[in-house]
Parts: structure tokens; C-alpha cells; sequence
């Protein structure tokens, strides 16, 4: 039977930035929920069991923590865009969905942001 692709996930991921189109917000820190999903070919790691061969999520989200902590977008849009470019290029995954929550950003709303979804799915 073959293989189809393997999801590596990352749930509610929460990190604290500078986000934000209007003044007040470029003054102040406020938390990101990130949920990744990411495309990998788990087949050497399943016949090696070594994890240097597949997506070490541990390392994922702490590059995310460091690289989400030191920005300061205004759209969420432009945030999601530059979380994709790493992962596609420092971890070289070749297709990811990437939602990007603001939690209480809205009144009424839980939450509101934005779903991307990049790469081609293998
Ligand atoms: N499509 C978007 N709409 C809005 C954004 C955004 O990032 N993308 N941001 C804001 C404000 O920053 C808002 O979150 C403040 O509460 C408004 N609309």
C-alpha cells in the first residue's frame, strides 16, 4: 500500500508580539495563538526511529517562540506570511496550513485571524 503524506501538528502554540494596525497596539504586547500543520515524510523515521530524520516539533515551536517574540507586524496577514517562509526554508517543509489567532481582538468573538495554507501536499 503506499504512503500518503504525514502531519506533524503544533496545537495552540501561544506567544507573546507586537501586532497590530492601530496606534494603541504598537505600544503594547499581545499574545498569537499559532496551530501548525506540517507536511513530512515520515518514512525514514519510521525505519530508523531516529528523530534527526523527520520534523522535531520541539524544535519547531522554539524557533517559533524566538521568531514570532521579535517581530512587530501589523496584519496578521503579514505575520502568517513570514512564519511560512521560515518553516519552508529553515525547516524545509514543503507544505504547512498555519492559523494564526488573536485572541480577543473582537467583541463577541473568541477569537479572529487568519488560515494559510502553503506548499504544495505530498
Ligand atoms: N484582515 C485583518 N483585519 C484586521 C487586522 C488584521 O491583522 N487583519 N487587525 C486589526 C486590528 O489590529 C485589531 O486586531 C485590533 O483589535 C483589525 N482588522
Amino acid at each position: 500500500m503506499g504512503r500518503g503524506m504525514d502531519i506533524i501538528f503544533i496545537e495552540a502554540l501561544n506567544i507573546e508580539t507586537t501586532i497590530g494596525v492601530y496606534a494603541w497596539e504598537r505600544q503594547i504586547r499581545q499574545h498569537v495563538i499559532l496551530d501548525l500543520e506540517l507536511g513530512a515524510d515520515a518514512r525514514k523515521v519510521y525505519e530508523t526511529g531516529e528523530l534527526r530524520y523527520g520534523v522535531d516539533y520541539m524544535a519547531v515551536s522554539t524557533r517559533l517562540r524566538e521568531f514570532v517574540g521579535g517581530q512587530s507586524c501589523e496584519l496578521v496577514e503579514t505575520l502568517a506570511e513570514r512564519i511560512a517562509e521560515l518553516l519552508r526554508t529553515e525547516f524545509s517543509i514543503g507544505w504547512l496550513r498555519l492559523r494564526v489567532s488573536k485572541p480577543g481582538a473582537v467583541p463577541g468573538a473568541r477569537a479572529v485571524g487568519v488560515l494559510i495554507e502553503r506548499g504544495v501536499r505530498g
